[in-house]
């Protein structure tokens, strides 16, 4: 009411206009219809409700809903919007695929709608999920159901143009966002503005709220104003004290439909387990895949390395089925094709980190194949989630487990999930073992490949806190080796080191065995019972973790979507002793105090915080003040402050432009004249070498001396035969010229290099003094006519 109230006094005259009447008239519709709906907000009965339509739902909410066959509600959705709607924040945890989405994004709309937020309003309501394949999947169910709304709605995750998102983000009404690069709009955009935000949503809330997030989401809650109402959702909940008070809840409402159903995961999701060597899981994913072309099937890997190798190594055996791998470290837009690729096909097999273990909706799925132990139930319950979804889905899980790792087993059931033994049938098997060796060979890349993939899933197990489960002492890394193909297996490089450190580190040992059983026990307690008291405990062991381990940097505070697994993304997770002693052995070797750096630099005679300044010649200028020209920078270099104003450098740099731009100009003059100097003298030098054997300017005649030699020629002709023959043999030697083949006949010698007429007809200028002389001879010689025919021939050759 007051928002219409002070619009409409905004608006003022132009408000009488005709087009704006409906609007009034709807305007008072839709105070009414909201204050209609809002009365009924706490007559809700969760269980009573059947349809979306008997929820106090606006006309535009139910009409998306129903477009997208949203009919009737899950048992979260009935209770959580019921909730939402009454104002509550609330802590929801349901099975995977029991429509979370839906849960938090109508209760979001119908507050806006109730508030009748605009575009002008700013961000209203902000929805954190964890990875970005995640918050594109809300995005887009945002966009079905809230079709009818007139709210706009971003997607903000990483690896999207950064200035496009930073132009509209004031725009914006809902926010679908990942952590990282929320902070980063926080932090840099001065457009994005919280201050008025109603709701907040964190999707897979216990994985926001973990350490792989900490950091991050302690910076975002600070940007966010207090008074808010917060949903938080998660297959897994988290129930931590400390979690929901770094997010202000005091007093949530847990809504947890199936906390008493016989099951945490869905009915209609069978699973089962199989026990095998390590060195023979290769051969068991082959033959799987092999036996089920006909199928969708996402396969769960530990690491990045191991799906890329995994899936280039499958690609090049060729299976017969579409293969697709998903992994934080390709490129967004390729992530975005993969993701769509797999949704849309029905055979085809995904091989994924657990990047796509929470959240995502890929449609029937059939099997799920954990081909790594995952770290926990938590992870187990979330991959094995992305099948049997929705209300009406079906599939099957498989857990690939070592011997070792079949303790597992245990937890999952005592955490309420079902799950058999399988044998493997060993017909069924068929190891492509020879052909992997033979690929390896032929292509360095793919070896290479399934090195990193070998040496990063031991890192993964070494990382791992559950050490009954994750022992990587147990593993025949040799054997593993040979199963990826690698017949030489690869250093393991981390593993040496750490057993050096822990040979020059006994008497830590002890130390730190006290302090490691400690840590145990608190983790016992903190799996067995997630209480309060359980988490106080919980936050004493990372303080403690802290103190112990100052430099090992395990988390980053970046947009953690991508799966590194070297961060530790469990609040719980406790570093093993080995890893601890790691740390202290490294510091001891390396003590960098910043007094042990001054040291060095004095050592060094290096002068800190000096400029050397270097002629074009590369040699150092001393005096930095002789180099100055202008009064300002003189002025300037005299000056013996600390620090640099930038301001007056800028003048300065200006000033001493100038006189540079003067001697640059003086520098290209000089060098002009030089090279004008130079071509002088050279010209010079030529010209006196010339004189020595007559020069071109010299000669005014033509050269004659192919002419016959007069004497021979009285001798040998007649006065009468001269005439005629003589212009016959000069027409005779000119197309032989032309053609350059002497006639063997020919009588006259002519001289191939001095011409009379070069090949264009011209003459030549080169006419030595002795030449001239010789012409002159012969002139004088000549008789009347033959003189005649010798300027003829020499015209016509003009001519042509
Ligand atoms: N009321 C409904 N009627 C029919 N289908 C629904 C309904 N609500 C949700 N779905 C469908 O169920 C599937 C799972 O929903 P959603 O992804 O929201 O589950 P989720 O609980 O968030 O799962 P996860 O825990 O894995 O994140 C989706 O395909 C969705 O379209």
């Amino acid at each position: 009411m007051t928002k219409g109230n002070t619009s409409a006094k905004r608006l003022g005259k132009k408000a009488k206009h005709k087009l704006f009447k409906p609007r009034k008239k709807k305007s008072v519709e839709e105070d009414a219809a909201i204050q209609y709906l809002q009365g009924q907000y706490h007559n809700i009965v969760p269980d009573e409700v059947k349809t979306f339509k008997d929820l106090p739902l606006s006309q535009k909410t139910l009409k998306g809903l129903k477009e997208n066959n949203f009919l009737v509600p899950t048992d979260i959705q009935k209770q959580a919007i019921a909730f939402a709607l009454q104002g509550k924040d609330i802590l929801g945890a349901a099975k995977t695929g029991s429509g979370k989405t839906l849960a938090f994004l109508v209760p979001t709309l119908e507050l806006l709608f109730c508030k009748k937020w605009t575009r002008l309003d700013g961000v209203g309501a902000l929805v954190i999920s964890p990875t970005r394949e995640l918050a594109y999947q809300i995005y887009e169910t945002l966009r079905k159901i809230g079709h009818y709304h007139d709210f706009s709605a971003g997607l903000i995750i990483g690896g999207q143009n950064l200035k496009f998102e930073r132009k509209r983000m004031d725009q914006m009404n809902i926010l679908i966002c990942t952590p990282g690069r929320l902070l980063q709009h926080m932090d840099e955009n001065p457009l994005f503005d919280c201050g008025s935000l109603q709701i907040l949503i964190l999707d897979e809330a216990d994985r926001c709220l973990d350490m792989g997030f900490e950091t991050t989401m302690n910076s975002i809650i600070e940007f966010l104003p207090p008074k808010r109402q917060t949903l938080l959702f998660s297959a897994t909940q988290t129930k931590s004290v400390k979690d929901l008070a770094r997010l202000s809840l005091s007093f949530p409402t847990y809504v947890a439909p199936h906390e008493q159903a016989e099951t945490v995961t869905p009915e209609t999701l069978q699973q089962s387990y199989i026990v095998c060597n390590i060195d023979e899981k290769l051969g068991i994913l082959w033959s799987f895949i092999r036996n089920h072309l006909k199928q969708k099937i996402l396969v769960f890997m530990a690491t990045c390395k191991q799906v890329k190798y995994v899936y280039e190594l499958f690609c090049k055996l060729r299976p017969g089925i579409s293969l697709l791998a998903l992994y934080g470290t390709l490129h967004q837009e390729k992530r975005e094709r993969i993701y769509e690729e797999f949704c849309r096909k029905s055979n085809v097999v995904l091989f994924a980190t657990d990047l796509a273990s929470r959240g995502l909706d890929f449609p029937r799925v059939n099997w799920v194949i954990q081909y790594d132990c995952p770290e926990d139930v938590e992870t187990y319950i979330h991959r094995a989630g992305r099948t049997a979804r929705g209300v009406l889905g079906k599939g099957e899980g498989l857990l690939m487990l070592l011997p070792n790792e079949e303790k597992i087993v245990d937890d999952l059931r005592k955490s309420k999930i079902p799950i058999n033994k399988i044998l493997v049938d060993p017909s069924k098997l068929v190891s492509p073992q020879r052909k992997i060796e033979a690929l390896l060979s032929d292509h360095t890349d793919l070896k290479q490949t399934a090195q990193r993939a070998f040496v990063n899933y031991l890192k993964s197990v070494y990382v791992m806190k559950n050490k009954e489960i994750f022992n990587i002492h147990l593993l025949d890394t040799d054997a593993y080796a040979k199963s990826l193909g690698l017949i030489v297996p690869p250093r393991i490089r981390f593993l040496q080191k750490y057993q050096r450190s822990k040979e020059m580190n006994n008497d830590i040992e002890t130390d730190n065995a006290n302090f490691i059983e400690k840590l145990k026990t608190n983790t016992q307690a903190d799996e067995s019972d997630v209480s309060d008291a359980a988490d106080e405990s919980d936050i004493t062991i990372k303080s403690k973790n802290k103190q112990q381990m100052p430099s090992f940097n395990f988390h980053t505070e970046a947009d953690s979507d991508e799966d590194d697994f070297l961060q530790v993304k469990k609040s719980n997770v406790h570093i093993e002793q080995e890893q601890v002693e790691e740390v202290k052995s490294s510091k001891k070797k390396k003590p960098l105090t910043k007094a042990a750096v001054a040291k060095k630099i004095l050592k060094k005679k290096i002068k800190v915080n000096t400029t050397i300044k270097f002629t074009e010649d590369g040699e150092a200028i001393e005096d930095e003040k002789k180099d100055v020209k202008s009064d300002l920078a003189k002025q300037f270099v005299n000056e013996d402050v600390g620090g640099i104003d930038i301001e007056k450098a800028k003048e300065v740099l200006k000033e001493e432009d100038k006189f540079d731009k003067i001697r640059f100009r003086e520098r290209v003059k000089a060098k002009h004249k030089e090279q004008k100097l130079k071509l002088k003298n050279k010209k010079k030098e030529e010209v006196g070498e010339k004189d020595d054997f007559g020069s071109p300017s010299e000669s005014d005649g033509p050269d004659l001396s192919w002419l016959p030699d007069p004497d021979k020629v009285y001798k040998e002709n007649t006065d009468s035969d001269i005439e005629t023959n003589h212009v016959d043999r000069i027409n005779e030697s000119q197309s032989d010229e032309n053609t350059s083949n002497h006639s063997e006949n020919e009588i006259y010698h002519r001289p191939s290099k001095r011409k009379l007429i070069d090949k264009r007809g011209r003459t030549q200028d080169n006419v030595t003094p002795r030449k001239l002389k010789k012409i002159e001879d012969i002139s004088a010689s000549l008789s009347v006519t033959e003189a005649e025919a010798l300027a003829m021939q020499i015209l016509q050759a003009k001519k042509k």
